[in-house]
């Protein structure tokens, strides 16, 4: 499958350095009207402008080697369309219409490839690049060759069952999905049915008892955490249902979800996708879900006395966030402002709350909350899925564990009175916190970061928090502490306990002017908190956490690192080791 030659000129010196074994296709093309060698391998399709194009085009000698030379991943070719195809997809603007009307009269014989460009901070784009070619026959060989290459990629989604809720965030899921992402998926040939959901609810229903799964390679939600939530529960729980494991047993082996889950971000918080690809931007997401990419994610399973009552991916918070939840559930209709005046509000309250936490530690090779390695794509730590090793660890303080008459072998507890208790299974960063609640918490480790905030003052909670927004360390401070666990337990203090001795603690003895007239009664009055499960309010406060490794899948990669160099399989590929910046 080779067509080594368009003209009669010798093949230039960087294509013969291509391993002619995995060269699959080279021709000479034009671009742009100028002539560049074009190279496909089973990873890399590359292209470089020929030394005689470059001799024509006046200045080109002070332009970079790699200037000329464009190199794309086969894995992040979003699809190849003969020239005439362009025009079809009738969200196109009229103007992008006619150029593509006139080049396919100047240039019949032309295919466009789509690919995946990355711009500033996580963003991705989808970038197009037309070759002409000389003849009918060569045009078609191209799109051929590598629509075969793109079909072997078999993590692709090649159909998806979509839910849009019209209400999340600033209302603009279904225009977001419109505009945005409709015509990629087009595109890209994959098809989509879509739900534009009704009420609250009506996805995670659909998904546990109506849809039909079989259909579908993935399942995508447009719409913030909480619409991600639905998916998660609806899933998870088809799945479980599905494979006759009781979901009200905490100590139940749950069975992974086969589907992949995407989230197009059109909330308010977004974390779980800010967490996940490094930005909250629709087309990007989209792009992840054409690449078929796979990020396994830890699920927390929560309950009451053997109750089943949510699952968390992000974050769980008693307390601060526990209350400032409460409270924006009723300025919902403020959309994303609601957090900052509910955050003010509650900041203002300065409530603590008393009770006892009990926690198991991560096994040792897990790191530690504070060790600064942070879960990026291909992260070590969560490549390290327990194995069978580890599984036998995990049994024997499992084992141990039930041994034990109290259950509490391998088990620390602490009582106190805290201003917040958080559990983190990610980074929860966000575009309000880019590097999160534990920045070095990991997506798929199988562990949460459990963050307590003691009673401190005003002052001192300020302080904490701003280290959510800039580089220095939220948890150096004395009054806040960090675990990695895998499970954890809480009991909030009776209300009745709370004691006279108590109101005669209260912060007001902190230095900094209580803003509550009447410290002692916001304090006295406020003795249970609730906790906030990815955002939603959970009916009890005494509960059981349990950490699910890997129990799903994003359409996603982790965050990339910085400046991210293309690094090809193929040795040979010497004039592709530069991402195009086409
Ligand atoms: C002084 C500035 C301090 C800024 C501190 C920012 C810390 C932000 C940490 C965000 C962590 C988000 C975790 C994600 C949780 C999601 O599952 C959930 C559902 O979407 N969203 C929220 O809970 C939504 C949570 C929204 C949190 C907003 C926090 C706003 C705090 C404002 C404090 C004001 C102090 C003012 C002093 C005068
Ligand atoms: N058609 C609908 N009408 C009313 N509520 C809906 C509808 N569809 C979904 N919901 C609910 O809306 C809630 C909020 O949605 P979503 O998470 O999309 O946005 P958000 O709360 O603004 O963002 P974030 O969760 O990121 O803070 C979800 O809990 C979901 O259950
Ligand atoms: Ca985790």
């Amino acid at each position: 499958m080779r067509n080594d030659r368009t003209t009669a000129q010798p093949m230039t010196r960087l294509c013969d350095e291509m391993d002619n074994q995995s060269r699959l296709l080279s021709s000479r093309l034009f671009e742009k009207h100028r002539q560049v060698e074009v190279v496909l391998n089973r990873s890399v399709l590359a292209w470089k402008e020929t030394e005689k194009s470059k001799k024509r085009s006046s200045g080109s000698s002070s332009l970079s080697e790699t200037a000329h030379s464009h190199a794309v991943q086969v894995c992040e070719i979003v699809a190849v369309h003969k020239m005439e195809d362009d025009g079809q997809d009738n969200t196109d603007t009229e103007r992008r219409q006619k150029k593509a009307k006139q080049l396919s009269t100047l240039y019949p014989h032309a295919f466009t490839v789509s690919y995946v460009r990355r711009t500033r901070q996580q963003q991705w784009r989808c970038s197009d690049v037309t070759f002409q070619c000389a003849n009918q026959g060569l045009c078609q060989q191209w799109i051929q060759v590598i629509n075969e290459q793109l079909s072997l990629l078999a993590n692709r989604p090649k159909s998806l069952l979509v839910y849009i809720n019209p209400y999340g965030g600033k209302r603009r899921g279904k225009r977001i999905y419109k505009q945005k992402v409709a015509p990629l998926f087009r595109r890209a040939c994959i098809s989509a049915d879509v739900i534009v959901t009704e009420r609250a609810n009506h996805a995670r229903d659909h998904l546990k008892t109506e849809a039909n799964l079989d259909k579908y390679d993935g399942v995508v939600c447009v719409g913030g955490d909480g619409m991600f939530s639905e998916i998660l529960h609806g899933l998870v729980t088809r799945t479980q249902t599905d494979s006759g494991v009781d979901q009200n047993q905490p100590d139940a082996e749950l069975v992974p979800c086969s589907l992949h889950i995407g989230i197009i971000p059109a909330g308010s918080t977004d974390c779980i996708c800010f967490a996940t690809v490094g930005t909250n931007d629709p087309v990007t997401s989209a792009l992840h879900i054409i690449v078929g990419d796979s990020q396994p994610m830890d699920v927390c399973s929560v309950h009451h006395d053997d109750v089943f009552l949510r699952y968390s991916v992000s974050l769980l918070g008693y307390g601060f966030y526990g209350d400032l939840l409460t409270d924006s559930e009723r300025k919902r209709w403020l959309g994303p402002a609601r957090y900052d005046l509910s955050g003010v509000k509650t900041f203002l309250s300065h409530n603590y709350y008393e009770g006892t936490i009990s926690f198991l530690p991560a096994e040792n090779n897990m790191g530690t909350p504070r060790d600064k390695l942070q879960c990026r794509s291909g992260c070590c730590v969560c490549q390290h899925k327990p194995s069978s090793k580890d599984n036998k660890q995990w049994e024997m303080s499992e084992e141990k564990e039930k041994s034990d008459k109290d259950g509490s072998s391998g088990w620390s507890v602490i009582r106190g009175k805290f201003i917040a208790i958080n559990g983190a299974s990610m980074s929860c960063a966000c575009p309000r916190s880019p590097k999160g609640l534990s920045p070095s918490a990991h997506l798929a480790d199988g562990t949460t970061d459990l963050i307590l905030v003691r009673k401190c003052s005003r002052l001192d909670f300020l302080r904490h928090l701003l280290r959510h927004t800039n580089k220095e360390d939220q948890f150096d401070h004395s009054f806040v502490e960090v675990h990695r666990v895998s499970k954890f337990r809480f009991q909030p203090r009776h209300h009745e306990l709370v004691s006279l001795e108590d109101l005669s603690e209260s912060p007001k003895k902190t230095g900094f002017s209580p803003i509550c007239s009447a410290q002692t009664t916001c304090n006295y009055s406020t003795a249970h908190s609730s906790w906030t499960c990815d955002g939603e309010i959970l009916p009890h406060t005494a509960i059981q956490v349990s950490v699910q490794c890997q129990l799903i899948r994003l359409f996603a990669r982790g965050i990339e690192e910085q400046q991210q160099q293309c690094v090809f399989e193929d040795p040979c590929t010497l004039w592709a080791l530069e991402p195009s910046t086409h």
